[in-house]
C-alpha cells in the first residue's frame, strides 16, 4: 500500500520524523511538537497510530489523516496504518483567569446588537452540533430579557438543588442553567446592570457544571448595560457576533464590537443568520433581508464565520424544543450551523495556542512513542 521512492529503514524514529513534517492546518505546527501524536505502535509493516486534536469538533480532521497518509508513503516497507482520533480540549491559557468556572475549559458568548436576529437559537445550535462532536457542553442562558432556551432545548425537568449546589438541567446531551428557572412571575423585566452581574455571579458559583469543554453563554441583545455587566461577570475565551443581513442590523454590529474590544475578549467572528430563503418548490435563492454580513466582517476585520438560510424546520425546532441538528442533522440547515460550530471550536484552539505564554515561541519536548 505504501512505498515510495525516498526510501529509508523504517522505525518509529524515521516515522516520528516524517511526522514531524505534517502540519495542523488550522495551527500553523507540526503534529509532533504540538504533541499531537498520542500513540505510535509499529509491528513489522503495520503502523498504528493515535492522533490527538485539540477539539473533537476538528474541521479539518480528514485533511490532517489524508496528510499524515501522504507524508507516510514517502517511507519504505509500510503495509498498513492505522489512525485512530481522540481529542483533549486544553483550557483556557489567555485573559483572566478566575476560579469561578473550575471545572470549565472555555466559556463562549454569543451575542447581537439587536434583538430577534436569531442569537439564541444560534446559541442552541452551536451548543447541540459541539456535544454531537463528542465535547461535554453547558449552556448558560443569561438573555434575562427574554430567557427562551429552556423551550427551544426542550428542557423537561429544571435544575435539581442539592444543598448549596445547583444541578443544571440536561436536554439533548447539553447541560443548561437559564435566569427562566430563577425568575418569578412578577420579576421586572428590566434589570440593571450590577443587579445582573451579581445575581450571575451568585449563581455561577452555585452551579455544578462538572467537566465542560465548551460553556456556551447565550447573551442579552444589544450593548447595554446588562450585556456588558454580563460580559464582565463570566470569564470568556471569545464571543461570537450574531447578526442578519438586513442593514440595520449590520450597522449596529461595529457597537457589539467595540464593547468587546473594550472587555479585551476576542471576537471569534460574525454569524449571518437568516442570510437567505430557498424556495422548497423552485430551489431558487432569495435573499430577503438583503445581503452583506461576510463584507461588513471584511470591513471590521472580523472572521465571516457562515451564513444560516431562513428556513421553517429551524423556527420548528426552536418551537418544540427538537433542534434541526437532532431532527434532521444531515439537512443542508443542519450542516451550515454545524460548520460555524467547528470553526468556533477551531479558532479557540488556535487562540489558546498563540496566547499561550508558556508554549508560545518555545519547541516542544519530542514525545516517547510507543506509550
Ligand atoms: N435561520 C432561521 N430560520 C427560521 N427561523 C429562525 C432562524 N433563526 C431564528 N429563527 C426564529 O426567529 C425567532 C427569533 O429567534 P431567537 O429567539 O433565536 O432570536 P434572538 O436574537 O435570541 O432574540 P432576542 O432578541 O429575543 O433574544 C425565533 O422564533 C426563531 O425560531
Amino acid at each position: 500500500m505504501f512505498g515510495g521512492n525516498n526510501s529509508t529503514h523504517l522505525d518509529e524514529k524515521n516515522i516520528l520524523e516524517v511526522l514531524s513534517n505534517v502540519q495542523d492546518p488550522e495551527l500553523g505546527r507540526d503534529i509532533v511538537s504540538l504533541k499531537m501524536v498520542d500513540t505510535l505502535k509499529l509491528e513489522g509493516d503495520r503502523l498504528y497510530l493515535k492522533i490527538t486534536l485539540t477539539t473533537p469538533a476538528c474541521p479539518l480532521k480528514s485533511r490532517i489523516e489524508s496528510d499524515i497518509r501522504q507524508a507516510l508513503s514517502r517511507l519504505d516497507g509500510l503495509k498498513e496504518v492505522k489512525i485512530d482520533f481522540n481529542s483533549r480540549v486544553t483550557p483556557r491559557r489567555f485573559g483572566p483567569m478566575t476560579q469561578l468556572l473550575p471545572g470549565v475549559a472555555h466559556t463562549i458568548a454569543v451575542a447581537s446588537a439587536k434583538g430577534g436576529v436569531g442569537k439564541s437559537t444560534m446559541s442552541v445550535g452551536l451548543a447541540v452540533a459541539l456535544q454531537q462532536s463528542g465535547a461535554r457542553v453547558g449552556l448558560l442562558d443569561a438573555d434575562i430579557h427574554g430567557p427562551n432556551i429552556p423551550i427551544m432545548l426542550g428542557v423537561e425537568v429544571p435544575p435539581a438543588q442539592e444543598g448549596e449546589r445547583l444541578i443544571p438541567a440536561e436536554s439533548h446531551g447539553v447541560k443548561l442553567i437559564s435566569t427562566a428557572f430563577f425568575m418569578q412571575a412578577d420579576t421586572p423585566a428590566i434589570w440593571r446592570g450590577p443587579m445582573v452581574g451579581k445575581m450571575i455571579q451568585e449563581l455561577l458559583m452555585r452551579v455544578d457544571w462538572g467537566e465542560l469543554d465548551y460553556l456556551i453563554v447565550d447573551l442579552p441583545p444589544g450593548t447595554g448595560d446588562a450585556s456588558l455587566t454580563l460580559a464582565q461577570s463570566v470569564p470568556l475565551s471569545g464571543a461570537v457576533i450574531v447578526t442578519t443581513p438586513q442593514d440595520v442590523a449590520l450597522a449596529d454590529v461595529g457597537r457589539g464590537i467595540a464593547m468587546f474590544k473594550k472587555l479585551n475578549v476576542p471576537i471569534l467572528g460574525l454569524i449571518e443568520n437568516m442570510s437567505y430563503f430557498i424556495c422548497p418548490h423552485c430551489n431558487e435563492r432569495t435573499d430577503i433581508f438583503g445581503h452583506g454580513g461576510e463584507e461588513t466582517a471584511k470591513r471590521l476585520k472580523l472572521d465571516f464565520l457562515g451564513e444560516v438560510p431562513l428556513h421553517p424546520a429551524i423556527r420548528m425546532g426552536g418551537d418544540s424544543g427538537q433542534p434541526i441538528l437532532v431532527t434532521a442533522p444531515d439537512s443542508p440547515q443542519a450542516e451550515a450551523i454545524r460548520n460555524i460550530a467547528y470553526k468556533v471550536a477551531a479558532k479557540i484552539s488556535v487562540l489558546n495556542l498563540k496566547n499561550s505564554s508558556s508554549i508560545a515561541g518555545k519547541s516542544f519536548i519530542p514525545l516517547t512513542p510507543n506509550r
